[in-house]
């Protein structure tokens, strides 16, 4: 009897594709994330993979390359939506036997595992594969707050605690939960992370909790909402400041209950999920100016973790450029061998508003671009490398430059004297006295 293994995180989905092909004469096993589909085939000879282009630690296509890199002949068909064909078909040229579009029609699916059974296997030539470090690893730093910041997750990450990280755009808050969900014993169930600030208020219920096909106008198949997905694992809720009044009365419900029901449903559903929640906003402030509830506030902030900015990492700055230096040579694949001297300066002088996530962008474009064995300046966007130059083009260090400067801030402001004043760093009286003594209108 073949042996599949099916790889989605959603559960239900999962367990309806195995029922069907058990009925249709396979043995079938499944797992919902590509660590433990992992551990799965290194235990067990498989005769076909099928697994989803989207899991939630890494991708369909990583798990892929892990097969094909260890030379391994079973065939892998790739689950996909609409959205995602053209890195589907792509990967066919990787190895991949073939994809499927989702809906699945089970039919199509049966002929696609039939035929992926029964033709020859091509020897797939891989390439040496570089199983990443990829971007979901974790790097910890040396400095103080690092420290800190991974002395709590070792703490609470075994609990069963809801926790609320605090932090700036690009400072990591996604890493923390998924390093908080790897030390729990949840974790090898599923990781499921919801970017609270892109669902619409009218399918917030529907995203977090699930329905039933025909409940509502465009409601074409059932859907296991987020809940449900991450029962016994954990569920992770970024940008929880973003959610209506109206969504964070159903959502407190369903944490204080831990029970949901699908819209169009009758029946609720018994979930077993952890919530962690990220923000960055001031949630004190919005549950003092009544904007967000404070009873969630409190149901969800059993524990608080602050990401540090990147400007407060400083020890970490270089420690962190390298690592993403690493992960781009890879990616990339190049060789790229370093930072120069004036580089690793202008690093160190910059303020770094997107954190890591600019840091990571920046060292992957410069590695793209760079021409000589080192990263140098020229490679660098503008704001980091022209720092120096943009502030003191405004400064009035210079008498025999004041009037072009002076000219040059009220034309970048639109004539607007304050905010030209505060451009040159000088006070609008101080202006004023300017303008009247180099007669400018
Ligand atoms: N500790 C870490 N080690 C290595 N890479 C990291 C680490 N923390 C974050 N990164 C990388 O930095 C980028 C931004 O991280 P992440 O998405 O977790 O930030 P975030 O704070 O959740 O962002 P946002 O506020 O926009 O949701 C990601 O590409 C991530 O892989």
């Amino acid at each position: 009897m073949p042996k599949l293994l099916i790889i989605d995180d959603d559960v239900a989905f999962c367990s309806m594709l195995a029922t069907f092909l058990i009925k249709k004469g396979f043995r079938v096993e499944t797992c919902h994330n590509a660590k433990s589909a992992i551990k799965k085939i290194e235990e067990i000879s498989f005769d076909l993979v099928i697994t989803d282009l989207r899991l939630p630690d890494n991708d369909g296509i990583w798990l892929l390359n892990f097969i094909k890199g260890n030379n391994a002949i079973v065939p892998v068909i790739l689950m996909t939506n609409y959205a995602d064909i053209a890195t589907a078909v792509n990967a066919m040229k990787n190895g991949a036997f073939d994809y499927i579009e989702k809906p699945i029609q089970p039919n199509e699916l049966l002929n696609k595992v039939q035929s992926a059974l029964t033709i020859q296997p091509k020897v797939f030539e891989a390439k040496p594969i570089k199983i990443h470090k990829s971007s979901s690893t974790f790097l910890k730093g040396v400095s103080p707050k690092s420290k800190n910041l991974n002395e709590f997750i070792d703490l609470v990450g075994p609990t069963d605690m809801s926790v609320l990280i605090i932090g700036e755009s690009g400072t990591g808050k996604e890493n923390v939960a998924r390093s908080i969900h790897e030390k729990s014993n949840r974790k090898d169930h599923s990781f499921v992370a919801v970017d609270c600030g892109v669902i619409p208020k009218e399918l917030a219920a529907s995203e977090f909790f699930g329905h039933l096909k025909g409940s509502f106008t465009g409601a074409i198949n059932d859907k296991i909402g987020h809940f449900e997905a991450a029962n016994k694992g954990t569920l992770f809720l970024d940008e929880i400041g973003n959610l209506s009044y109206e969504t964070q009365v159903q959502l407190l419900r369903a944490l204080q209950e831990l029970r949901v029901k699908p819209v169009g449903s009758n029946d609720e559903i018994a979930v077993d999920v952890r919530v962690i929640a990220a923000t960055n906003e001031n949630l004190n402030e919005a549950t003092s100016n009544g904007t967000f509830r404070e009873d969630l506030f409190h149901r969800l902030n059993e524990f608080s973790i602050n990401v540090p900015s990147l400007k407060e990492r400083e020890d970490d700055l270089m420690l962190f450029a390298n690592h993403f230096l690493d992960q781009s040579n890879i990616d990339l694949d190049r060789d790229i061998k370093g930072f120069d001297t004036e580089t690793t300066q202008l690093f160190a002088n910059y303020n770094w508003p997107g954190n890591l996530r600019e840091l990571k962008n920046t060292v992957k474009r410069a590695v793209l671009l760079s021409r000589t064995e080192m990263i140098v300046p020229e490679v660098l966007p503008n704001e980091i490398r022209m720092q120096n130059q943009k502030e003191d083009t405004f400064s009035l260090y210079n008498a025999d430059n004041e009037m072009t400067l002076i000219k040059k801030a009220l034309e970048k402001t639109d004539g607007n004297k304050t905010k030209a004043a505060q451009l040159m760093k000088i006070d609008r009286k101080t202006l004023y006295n300017k303008l009247k003594l180099y007669g400018i209108d």
